[in-house]
C-alpha cells in the first residue's frame, strides 16, 4: 500500500449558540478557518458520524494484517470518551448498535468480528485483546489492575509492555465484556468542565493474527483504539491538589506529543522524533509517522467560551494531518525474510539484465539470450501488500505492445530498465550504426533515449515514412525490450523499420 497521511475527522459537541461553521471544506471557529478531511457535526449522531469518519474502511483492513489506529483528541469535556465508548456503557450486543448511541469503539468491534466472520471459510484468524490506561506517565493495567507496566523496546517488534493481560476473545461479547471491564478500572474524577472526566490516556488493543486455511503467510493486524485524557487548563477546570498533579501529566504528555509531530513535520529528514519522551509517544510510535493506518477524531466544543481552546485543538489535527505513514502488512520474520529475498532477487535480475544490455550495446553486439524469463507468477512479489515499491516501472505480461512502445520504458515480462536518464550514449560515432535505406541518420542515438524515456515519441523525432514500410514483420517484435530488440539491430537494415514500429504503436 502507498504512503497515505493521516485522517483528521472533526467531531463538534453541541452547544447553543455554536460558535462553529463548515463551508466548502473548511472550518471557522471565531473567524480562523482550517481545511478538513471529514466534519462531524454536531446534527451528527453515533451512526451518522461512524459512517462519515471511514473508519469501517480501516477496521477491515485489520484481517488483511495491517495496524489501524484512531485517537480522539480535544480539550477537556469536549466529546472524546462519548465518541470513542458512547454515553451510556451498557454495551449490548452487535446488532443493537445500528440506530444506537454507542460509540466507536462497539462499531470497530462489530466491523471487525463481522470481517472476520466474511473470511471464515478461507481464513483463519485469532483474536487477542490488551486494555491498558497511562496515569501519570505510568501504564497500567486495566484487565487485571497491578503495578506498573514496563515499555520496553525489541529490534523485531518496537515498543511493547512486559507483562500486560492478554484476553483471547472469539466474539463480539467477549471482546465488549473485556472492554467494559477495564474501562470501569480507568481513572477518573469530576472538575468544573466534566462531572466524569478521564484522567488518563486508555489504550485498547487488538490483535488479529489471521492465515490462510490452505496455508501461506502469517499476518498480524492490529487496531489500536485511544481515548486521550482531556488538555486542561487549571483556571478552568478549577483542579487542586491531586488533580492538578494529573493535570500537570496530562499536559506534559500531550505536550510531547506535539513535538513528536513537530519533528515528523519537519522538512529536515535528518530531524530527531523524540518517541522516547514519553509513554505515550512510545506506545504510538506505530500510528505517528509509522506503518499503521490512522484516523484521529479532533473532539470541540461548539461553545463560542471554548472557542480558544477549540482553535488550539484544530491547530494541533493540522499538524497530525501532514503526517504520512506507511502502511505495511506485518508478516512472521521467516514470512517477512521470504518476501524480502524475493523481492531483492527479483531487483538483482532486473540490474542483471540492463547491465547485460548495456554491456553488449557498449560493444556493438547484439545481446545474447536471457538465461531466464522473469519471475513466474507465483515467485513475484509485487511488493503491494507489504509496502515495497520497485525501484522503476514494471510491466507485465498482459500489457498491449502500446502500452510498451510509447508509455514506458519497460517491456518484457516482469522486467524492468532503469529510467532514460542512467542509459549511457555509445562511446564512438565511427561504431554507429547506421538507418536502414530510408534514412541516413544513426540510429541508436536517436531512437534508444526515446525509448527508454517515458513519453510519447515528438512528430519531429519520427522517421520518415519511407522507413515505416514493413511494419508487419515486426509486430511481434515489439512486445520485446526495446533495448534487447535494439542492440540486435544494430547491423540490420530492419532496425529503422523496428524503431518506426515502435513510434506507430
Ligand atoms: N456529540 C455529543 N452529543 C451529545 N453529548 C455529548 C457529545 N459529546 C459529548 N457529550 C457529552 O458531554 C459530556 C462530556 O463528554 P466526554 O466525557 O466524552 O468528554 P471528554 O472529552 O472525554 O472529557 P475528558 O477529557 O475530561 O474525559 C458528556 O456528558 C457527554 O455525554
Amino acid at each position: 500500500m502507498p504512503s497515505e497521511r493521516i485522517r483528521v475527522a472533526i467531531r463538534v459537541r453541541p452547544a447553543a449558540p455554536s460558535a462553529i461553521a463548515w463551508s466548502d471544506g473548511r472550518v471557522c471557529i471565531a473567524n480562523t478557518s482550517f481545511r478538513c478531511d471529514t466534519f462531524l457535526d454536531e446534527t451528527m449522531d453515533q451512526d451518522a458520524a461512524y459512517a462519515a469518519s471511514g473508519m469501517a474502511q480501516l477496521v477491515e483492513s485489520v484481517v488483511d494484517g495491517y495496524s489501524s489506529t484512531i485517537f480522539a483528541y480535544g480539550q477537556t469535556g469536549a466529546g472524546k470518551s462519548h465518541t470513542i465508548f458512547g454515553p451510556e456503557r451498557n454495551l449490548g450486543p452487535a446488532t443493537n448498535l445500528h440506530g444506537s448511541q454507542e460509540g466507536f469503539l462497539p462499531r470497530s468491534v462489530a466491523v471487525l468480528m463481522e470481517a472476520i466472520e466474511r473470511q471464515s471459510l478461507e481464513t483463519r484468524c485469532s483474536v487477542r485483546m490488551t486494555v491498558v490506561e497511562i496515569y501519570n506517565d505510568t501504564v497500567h493495567d486495566l484487565v487485571q489492575p497491578s503495578g506498573p507496566l514496563a515499555v520496553r523496546w525489541s529490534k523485531d517488534t518496537g515498543f511493547f509492555l512486559e507483562d500486560a493481560t492478554v484476553v483471547e476473545c472469539s466474539s463480539y461479547d467477549d471482546i465488549m465484556h473485556a472492554v467494559l471491564a477495564a474501562a470501569a478500572n480507568r481513572v477518573h474524577s469530576s472538575h468544573h468542565l466534566n462531572d466524569r472526566s478521564n484522567r488518563s490516556h486508555c489504550l485498547v488493543t487488538i490483535y488479529v493474527d489471521s492465515q490462510a486455511i490452505a496455508g501461506g503467510e502469517r499476518k498480524y493486524g492490529k487496531l489500536t483504539i485511544v481515548d486521550l485524557a482531556g488538555s486542561e487548563r487549571a483556571h478552568d477546570t478549577g483542579a487542586v491538589g491531586t488533580q492538578l498533579k494529573e493535570s500537570g501529566y496530562i499536559n506534559k504528555s500531550l505536550y510531547c506529543l506535539s513535538q513528536v509531530i513537530l519533528a515528523l513535520n519537519s522538512p529536515r529528514k535528518d530531524t530527531f522524533v523524540p518517541f522516547r519522551d514519553s509513554k505515550l509517544t512510545m506506545l504510538l510510535i506505530d500510528s505517528l509517522g509509522g506503518r499503521s493506518r490512522t484516523l484521529m477524531l479532533a473532539c470541540v466544543n461548539a461553545s463560542p467560551q471554548f472557542a480558544r481552546e477549540s482553535i488550539r485543538t484544530l491547530e494541533f489535527a493540522m499538524g497530525v494531518a501532514r503526517i504520512r505513514n506507511e502502511p505495511t502488512v506485518a508478516l512472521s520474520p521467516q514470512d517477512k525474510l521470504v518476501r524480502d529475498l524475493r523481492a531483492e532477487i527479483k531487483q538483482l535480475k532486473h540490474e542483471n539484465e540492463y547491465l547485460r544490455s548495456l554491456s553488449c550495446l557498449s560493444r556493438g553486439q547484439s545481446m545474447p539470450a536471457l538465461p531466464f524469463d522473469g519471475p513466474s507468477d507465483n515467485q513475484v512479489d509485487d511488493g503491494r501488500q507489504d509496502g515495497i515499491r520497485p525501484r522503476s516501472h514494471t510491466i507485465t505480461e498482459t500489457s498491449s505492445a502500446k502500452l510498451v512502445a510509447t508509455t514506458t520504458p519497460t517491456i518484457t515480462k516482469g522486467h524492468t530498465v532503469p529510467t532514460s536518464a542512467a542509459v549511457q550514449q555509445p562511446r564512438s560515432n565511427q561504431s554507429r550504426p547506421r538507418m536502414g535505406r530510408s534514412s541516413s541518420k544513426p540510429l541508436l542515438p536517436v531512437a534508444l533515449p526515446i525509448l527508454l524515456r517515458n513519453e510519447p515519441v515528438t512528430s519531429s523525432e519520427r522517421p520518415r515514412k519511407s522507413t515505416r514500410a514493413s511494419l508487419p514483420l515486426l509486430a511481434r517484435d515489439a512486445r520485446l525490450d526495446p533495448v534487447t530488440t535494439t542492440a540486435a539491430a544494430w547491423d540490420d537494415e530492419r532496425a529503422a523499420d523496428l524503431f518506426a514500429q515502435l513510434c506507430q504503436l
